[in-house]
């Protein structure tokens, strides 16, 4: 049977590798670490202080390590808080850190009993799994995955549980159990367990910054840095997959080619800046007038295609076209401060429909030269190949 101190030493040495593992992901930026790290920290000390309570003068072992302790729950909380951009309220879990300190010292003192101290420290630990759960819970919309926010939002729930149940059992059991570091069976395995929430909360919080990591990297490699846009390589990846899924279906398939009209005079005129602002508006604009299946990408500096999946001719033409008139209609609509006057611009467009030999780079190519046409003719028109 393993001892009360082991698992506390466990359990203390378990905090120093999370905490390790927080230093290495700090660079990342992600807000919420420096928070878990310091639960870690803390967690770390309140352990040893249990671990060693027979050797310590009896505040210490008590108020000080269970203040501790509940410190380190607050700054796992804190931690989740920050990582979703939810409001903190500091004040508030400083004073529940400081009441529970203070129902310790009442049960310690004045009324001398092990199952209100654990009925005081199950409480408070219950709010604040409870807290943890929810902010997860509520914040739904930054999820990028599932699993790791279900994760560590079910461990809060089964700590919260397991807080519940050692309420009830040491309060039915009052006298037999008298101290966190006897050997009972009961104090063992709530100990055990106990021991290794700030690890759990830890690992479930560091499988998010992965998650978040993870969504950064493919949006940096599949995004246009300026404008959001997929990028060419997206592009290409999707239309692969969009081209053998429209064979195998014998569906059709559409692709247009956007080119802004005249841009280097736009930038010639009002500076590179507002050059930008017009290839973030385009793209805006053109996101209104396709559908969620469609993709848009910039594929060059002020080039753009549009992949349009399950697409007739007739309906690839209309979508085109109602792209251009969006762009025309966007004639003034840029405000740039401090410039009293504003760009227009317009786009040609050339359209291609899949043929059944054609690779993507063939489907470009008809696109491409149909767009050359669009702007032989006169610019801001649709041509089709
Ligand atoms: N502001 C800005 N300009 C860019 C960017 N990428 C490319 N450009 C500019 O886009 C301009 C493209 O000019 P051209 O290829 O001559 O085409 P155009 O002036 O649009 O003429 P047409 O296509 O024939 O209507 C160049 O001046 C590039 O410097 C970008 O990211 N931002």
């Amino acid at each position: 049977m393993p001892s009360t101190f082991n698992i506390l030493i466990i359990g203390a040495l378990f905090c120093v590798v999370m905490l390790l593992v927080l230093i290495s992901l700090l660079r990342s930026g992600t807000p919420g670490i420096r928070e878990w790290a310091v639960a870690n920290g803390l967690g770390f000390v309140a352990l040893l202080l249990y671990a060693f309570g027979k050797e310590l003068s009896a505040p210490v072992a008590y108020e000080v390590a269970n203040g501790i302790y509940a410190a380190a729950s607050a700054a796992i909380l804190a931690g989740f808080r920050r990582f979703f951009s939810r409001k903190l309220h500091m004040r508030i879990l400083a004073a529940a850190v400081v009441a529970m300190v203070a129902a310790i010292a009442v049960f310690h003192y004045l009324i001398d009993s092990f199952a209100l101290r654990t009925v005081s420290v199950a409480l408070f630990q219950g709010a604040i799994c409870l807290g943890i759960g929810m902010t997860i819970m509520r914040s739904r919309q930054a999820w990028r995955s599932r699993y790791p926010y279900f994760f560590t939002a079910g461990m809060a729930g089964l700590i919260m549980a397991g807080h519940a149940m050692r309420a009830i059992l040491y309060l039915s059991r009052q006298g037999e159990l008298t101290s966190l570091l006897q050997p009972s069976p009961w104090n063992l395995f709530f100990l055990s367990a106990g021991t290794f929430v700030l690890p759990v909360l830890t690992i479930g919080a560091v499988m998010m910054v992965h998650d978040t990591m993870l969504a950064k990297a493919e949006h940096a490699a599949n995004r246009d840095f300026l404008t959001g846009a997929w990028s060419r390589r997206a592009l290409f990846e999707l239309a692969e997959r969009e081209l053998s899924l429209t064979r195998r279906t014998s569906r059709s398939m559409a692709l247009l080619l956007l080119d802004i009209d005249n841009f280097k005079a736009i930038n010639d005129t009002w500076g590179h800046a507002t050059g930008d602002q017009v290839l973030i508006d385009a793209v805006l604009r053109a996101e209104t007038a396709i559908r969620g299946v469609d993709y848009f990408s910039r594929v060059g500096g002020e080039e753009f295609a549009v992949l349009l999946p399950e697409t007739s001719r007739s309906a690839a033409v209309m979508v085109a076209e109602r792209i251009r008139i969006t762009m025309e209609g966007s004639a003034h609509a840029i405000h740039i401060e401090g410039q009293p006057e504003t760009p227009a611009y317009t786009v040609s467009i050339g359209l291609a429909m899949l043929r059944d030999t054609d690779s993507f780079q063939e489907l470009m190519r008809r696109a491409d030269a149909a767009l050359y046409a669009a702007k032989a003719s006169g610019r801001n028109r649709v041509a089709c190949d």
